[in-house]
């Protein structure tokens, strides 16, 4: 029997330190490995602001592998309105949630609903785990190739999927609704403390070379003074990470304790979850 695949392999990600960016394009790729014949992927990387403006729709001949990373155990608040604006009109998803090793809780639940609310047909789901945004030591250097190797075998599951049903299965995954409130740190009190306001600071190593405004994800760093915000932070790593000379830190308290708590209490490998 030949199988032909008449689909458009779609990418879509929010993907700071790049770790959501890697599981989406690896599934991606490796799906479009199976089909015989050349097909080009295409993708939009929404992780800057500027795309986010763009008005996205599918049709139905579409596959869209969808990534966003894990904020506080949900979909990435500041992502709503954008993710809610893509229109799905019976195209075939596949949500993607990648965390940093403590848990993805809500996150991938949330995102099946919001594509299933936009006319998506969801036939597949998965958590992975990516290097926390926050560390450079827990989950380090994750999706390394034990990950991909998962992330081969789940495209293959995708791809049989696909070319062997005629009536495309929704699939369950884990979560709860309603959903869990945002997970909040807390202090050695045991008290939630709110870290929404804490923001980089930029030290002498700093040779403006203006990377980071490049690449803040809210697009609020100034770029005539990058110790300058002018907008909000949500503490994606982006240019603590991406910065050549390590010119960006963090040195609030509550921030540091909430990193390091992070890096202790959950030091465990966790694997992948797949749903298909
Ligand atoms: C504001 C914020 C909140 C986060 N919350 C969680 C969380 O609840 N659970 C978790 O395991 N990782 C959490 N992370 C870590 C990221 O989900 C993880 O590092 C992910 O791989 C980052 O994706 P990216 O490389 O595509 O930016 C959080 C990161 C940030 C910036």
């Amino acid at each position: 029997m030949v199988v032909v695949m008449n689909k458009t392999i779609n990418t879509m990600y929010f993907s700071p330190t790049g770790t959501t960016e890697k599981i989406v394009s690896g599934l991606a790729e490796k799906i479009s490995e199976k089909i015989d014949r050349e097909i080009a992927i295409k993708n939009i990387d929404f992780t800057l602001p500027g795309v986010r403006n763009e008005t996205v729709s599918f049709a139905g001949e579409d596959v869209v592998i969808i990534g966003v990373p894990v904020y506080a155990g949900r979909v990435p608040n500041v992502l709503l309105k954008y993710l809610n604006s893509i229109t799905g009109n019976g195209a075939l998803a596949i949500p993607v949630v990648v965390y940093g090793n403590r848990n993805y809780d809500d996150a991938l639940i949330e995102l099946k609903d919001i594509l299933e609310l936009n006319g998506f047909t969801v036939i597949a789901g998965g958590a992975f785990i990516g290097e926390h945004s926050f560390s450079k030591i827990l989950a380090q250097n994750r999706p390394d190739e034990k990950d991909m190797a998962i992330v081969s075998d789940f495209a293959n599951q995708i791809y049989t999927k696909i070319t062997t049903q005629d009536n495309m299965q929704t699939v369950a995954v884990k979560g709860n609704r309603p959903y869990r409130k945002y997970y909040m740190p807390k202090n050695e009190q045991g008290i939630a403390v709110d870290i929404r306001k804490v923001s980089p600071k930029t030290n002498d190593n700093c040779i403006d070379c203006k990377l980071c405004v490049n690449v803040c994800p809210m697009g609020s760093i100034d770029d005539e003074d990058v110790s300058k915000l002018n907008g909000i932070c949500i503490k994606c790593g982006a240019c603590v990470k991406k910065c050549p000379t390590q010119a960006k830190y963090y040195d609030d308290q509550d921030y540091l304790r909430h990193k390091h708590e992070l890096e202790v209490g959950f030091a465990d490998r966790r694997e992948p979850e797949l749903f298909i």
